[in-house]
């Protein structure tokens, strides 16, 4: 595989650093180019990849392509994607409200199109990915692409339509996970910790949390009640969250996600 990344920002360089930090692929079958050129330069140096002058150059370098810009940017790059574009090729798109019809719109109907909805922990290989596939994209092609994000997290195939409930409750979350985070360790300086270690005592707990989920398949309402010892602190914490209306809170900010996602669809 030669892969090349159209922009390697937050998302994209976040998959980039992955990638190359599972060992799957080498470094010199990694093409990137971007805007601004020093930039470009001194990201590649560091990575050890390829730096491409322009997009003609990274079309004409690579066979799956990410295409790791903002979506405003579509109508400008992808002109320059279709006029290299040949059947042997696959566009991976991670933007956010451009979907498959419309990619094609730009490259035409045969085109091997990905749609994945990542999210920025791809940096330490946690991320969660969703894959979408068009039907030009046979089955050898889409686990080529697949193994991709298997091997910076965790990846789920989803039908298309279900991008916008993935970006509320993964491509999103991380930062409503950091204000969690966040607002949790000012909590802990306001009693005395300091900012450093409130951070740490914070992020690790959400951390452990996060694994006790996945890795014992128990419900996370249970996973509460463990914590909860009767006439104790936790049964506390969480009566005066739900009064609150934390969970309703969490709902209307992934909702208000979900809500723009589909907007920028139309
Ligand atoms: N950030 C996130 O958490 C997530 C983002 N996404 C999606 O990922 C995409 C990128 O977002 P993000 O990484 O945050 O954005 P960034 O602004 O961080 O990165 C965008 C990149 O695109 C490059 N770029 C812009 N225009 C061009 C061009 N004409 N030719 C080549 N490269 C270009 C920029 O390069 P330069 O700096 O040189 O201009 C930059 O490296 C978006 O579509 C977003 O919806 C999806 C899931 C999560
Ligand atoms: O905010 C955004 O639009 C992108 C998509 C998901 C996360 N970041």
């Amino acid at each position: 595989m030669k892969l090349g990344f159209i922009g390697a920002g937050n998302m994209g360089g976040a998959i980039l650093r992955g990638y190359l930090a599972s060992g799957r692929i080498q470094h010199k079958d990694v093409f990137v180019c971007g805007r601004d050129l020093d930039k470009l330069e001194k990201l590649c140096t560091e990575l050890g990849v390829n730096p491409c002058q322009n997009i003609s150059e990274l079309m004409d370098a690579c066979n799956v392509i990410m295409l790791g810009v903002k979506p405003n940017m579509f109508p400008e790059i992808m002109p320059q994607v279709a006029e290299k574009y040949s059947s042997d090729k696959i566009l991976v798109s991670m933007a956010a409200g451009v979907t498959i019809e419309s990619i094609s719109g730009f490259v035409g109907k045969e085109a091997k199109i990905v749609r994945v909805m990542p999210n920025t922990p791809a940096m330490v290989n946690e991320a969660m990915t969703s894959v979408s596939r068009n039907k030009n994209v046979d089955d050898e092609q889409f686990v080529s692409v697949f193994d991709i994000f298997q091997s910076i997290g965790k990846a789920e195939e989803v039908e298309e339509q279900l991008i916008h409930c993935v970006i509320g409750v993964s491509g999103s979350s991380p930062a409503y996970t950091y204000m969690y985070i966040d607002a949790l360790a000012e909590a802990a300086v306001k009693n005395g910790m300091n900012k450093e270690q409130a951070t740490i005592f914070a992020a690790q707990s959400v951390l452990g949390a996060a694994k006790m989920v996945l890795e014992t398949g128990v419900d996370p309402v249970q996973l509460r009640i463990n914590v909860c010892s009767p006439g104790g602190t936790t049964i506390e914490a969480v009566k005066t969250l739900q009064e609150k209306g934390f969970s309703e809170l969490v709902e209307a900010g992934f909702q208000a996600a979900v809500d723009k996602s589909r907007l920028m669809s139309k």
